[in-house]
């Protein structure tokens, strides 16, 4: 099997894996819509546009963490479907991850709440 593919073929490619785990993981979705509140958020408060950038990022970022998150969920039950402690810590750090920029994307917004409010 080929490895190589144009760049439509690859993009391709990546959209059906972000269709797929929007359609499949439920915090997927509750991140768009926690998304959708933010753009929301910055329009309400006629958000500078450096504002507009910083949450353009952690959206952005989120969302990656989330997909990979799901990408390693999914690579440990096919490598290893019976219970194994060491999968449970490969998993619990991957979902670490997210912890750590959900906490961070709910600083921001308090932050920005208080910036033009404050
Ligand atoms: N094969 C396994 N062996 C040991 N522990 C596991 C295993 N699978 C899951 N766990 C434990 O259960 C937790 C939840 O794993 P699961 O695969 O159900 O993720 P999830 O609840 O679907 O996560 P998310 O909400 O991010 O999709 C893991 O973080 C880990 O602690």
């Amino acid at each position: 099997m080929s490895k190589r593919g144009s760049l439509w073929q690859r993009s391709r490619n990546a959209l059906r894996g972000l269709f797929r785990a929007i359609s499949e993981e439920h915090s997927l979705r509750t991140e768009l819509l926690a998304a959708l509140f933010a753009v929301v958020l910055l329009l309400a408060l006629r958000a500078s546009p450096l504002w507009w950038a910083l949450v353009t990022v952690l959206i952005a970022v989120v969302f990656a963490a989330e997909l990979l998150n799901t990408a390693i969920e999914n690579l440990a039950d096919r490598v290893s479907p019976e219970y194994d402690p060491r999968i449970g810590r490969v998993k619990d750090f991957a979902a670490a991850a997210v912890l750590v920029l959900g906490v961070a994307a709910v600083l921001v917004t308090i932050f920005l709440v208080w910036s033009r409010l404050g």
